[in-house]
C-alpha cells in the first residue's frame, strides 16, 4: 500500500483522536454472562424497542438474474426498499455454508488467538484487523459485536498478516468468496445502470478503477438485554453496493422502510444487496441508501459477512450528468471519496449519517 493511501485510510477513520485502549471483546462478556455495561445502553429514546413493533416478516424482493424483468425488477426493489435478495447468484449453497463456517471457526477461537490479529496495536486504533469500533468521543455508545475487518480488494493491498490463517481454509475461501462476489456486484452494477438509463459500465467502471472492497465478518453474541443495545446501531453503508451474507438461523437485521422498521427476511441461500451512500449520490438521489440496524437475541449468537464495494479512495463522484435536468436539479455535491469516508466514520461512530453533509 502507498504510505499516501495508508495515511489516509487512518486518517480516516481516527481523524477524531483514538480513545480506543484495551479492551474486552463483547464476545467475553457474553460469555461470562455479563449484562450489558453502561456504555452500550442507548438513551431511552433511541432504545431497539419500536413503539409499533416492527411489523411481521415481508420478504425482501427477490431479483432473476438473466431474466427479461431484471430491470425493472431492481429499479423497483432500489427505489422501495434500497436492497434485494437475489438467489440465482451461482454461487452453490455449500459454498456459502463454507463462508459461515469459517466466520463462525474464527470467533470460537481462544481469544489470545483472535487477538493476533487485533486492531489495536499499543492501544492504538487500526482499520483492519479484529477488534471492535474505534472510540472516538466519551459518551459514545458501542455496539454489541465483534468484527473481523479485512480490505480483499486491490488485492495487492491485501494485508496477508491480519488474514487468520485458523481455520487453514480461511484464506482461500475469502479469496473465492471475493472473486465471486465481485463478478456479481460487475453483473448487477451493469442492471443497476441500464435502470437508470445510463451506460451499462457506468458504476462498474468506476468501480473497476483501484475499487475497493472490504469484507466485514460480524460476530453478535447473545444478550441478556436486548431491549437496551444493538448489534448495530441505524447507519446506511458508505458504499456504491454491498453484498451481505446473513445468518442462515439467526434474524436481526432490519430495514427503515415508509418510516417504519421491518425485519428482513431472505432465504438461506440468498444473497442480500443493499446500495449505500456513493450510489444515491450518484443516480442523484432516485435510489436512497437505506437505513438498517441489528438486534440482539437472548438465545442465540448471530454472524454475517458483508462485503462494502466502493469507488476508488482517490476517485470524485458526484450526482450522473445525465440524472441532472430542471426537473431534477443536482441534489448533492462533487466530492472525493476520501474525504467522503473521513466525515462518514466520524459520524458512523456517533451514529449519525452522513449523506446530509453530501447535500446541497
Ligand atoms: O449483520 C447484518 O446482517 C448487517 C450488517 C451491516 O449492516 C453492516 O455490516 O454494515
Ligand atoms: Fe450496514
Amino acid at each position: 500500500m502507498s504510505a499516501e493511501r495508508k495515511m489516509v485510510q487512518e486518517r480516516a477513520v481516527s481523524g477524531v483522536k483514538s480513545m480506543s485502549a484495551e479492551r474486552k471483546m463483547v464476545q467475553e462478556r457474553a460469555v461470562s454472562g455479563e449484562d450489558p455495561p453502561p456504555q452500550y445502553i442507548m438513551e431511552e429514546s433511541h432504545r431497539p424497542i419500536d413503539d409499533p413493533p416492527p411489523t411481521s416478516p415481508v420478504p425482501v424482493p427477490v431479483v432473476h438474474l438473466g431474466h427479461s424483468d431484471e430491470t425493472a425488477e431492481i429499479k423497483a426493489a432500489l427505489q422501495s426498499w434500497g436492497m434485494f435478495q437475489v438467489i440465482d447468484h451461482g454461487l452453490p449453497s455449500s459454498f456459502l455454508d463454507e463462508v459461515r463456517d469459517i466466520a463462525r471457526t474464527f470467533f470460537k477461537l481462544p481469544i489470545e488467538e483472535k487477538q493476533k490479529y487485533s486492531n489495536l496495536i499499543d492501544g492504538e486504533f487500526k482499520y483492519e484487523g479484529y477488534g471492535n469500533d474505534n472510540i472516538i468521543a466519551e459518551g459514545q455508545i458501542l455496539d454489541w459485536t465483534d468484527r473481523l475487518y479485512l480490505l480483499v480488494q486491490p488485492e495487492d493491498e491485501r494485508k496477508l498478516e491480519l488474514w487468520p490463517v485458523n481455520p487453514s481454509s480461511f484464506r482461500d475461501v475469502l479469496h473465492e468468496y471475493t472473486i465471486k462476489t465481485r463478478k456479481l456486484v460487475d453483473d448487477i452494477l451493469k442492471v443497476v445502470a441500464k435502470s437508470l438509463e445510463l451506460d451499462k459500465d457506468f458504476f462498474s467502471s468506476h468501480f473497476r478503477e483501484r475499487s475497493t472492497i472490504f469484507a466485514r465478518f460480524n460476530y453478535y453474541p447473545s444478550c441478556s438485554r436486548p431491549d437496551l443495545v444493538f448489534g448495530l446501531k441505524p447507519h446506511s453503508d458508505a458504499t456504491l453496493i454491498t453484498v451481505i451474507l446473513p445468518d442462515k438461523d439467526v434474524e436481526g437485521l432490519q430495514v427503515m422502510k415508509d418510516g417504519k422498521w421491518l425485519k428482513v427476511t431472505t432465504s438461506p441461500h440468498a444473497l442480500l444487496l443493499n446500495i449505500g451512500d456513493q450510489m444515491e449520490i450518484m443516480s442523484n438521489g432516485i435510489f436512497k441508501s437505506p437505513v438498517h440496524r441489528v438486534v440482539t437475541n437472548p438465545d442465540n449468537e448471530r454472524i454475517s459477512v458483508a462485503m462494502f464495494c466502493s469507488n476508488g479512495l482517490e476517485k470524485e463522484i458526484g450526482p450522473a450528468d445525465d440524472l441532472v435536468n430542471e426537473m431534477r436539479p443536482r441534489l448533492y455535491k462533487r466530492l472525493k471519496m476520501k474525504d467522503y469516508l473521513e466525515v462518514f466514520f466520524q459520524r458512523f461512530l456517533q451514529g449519525k449519517r452522513a449523506i446530509d453533509w453530501a447535500k446541497l
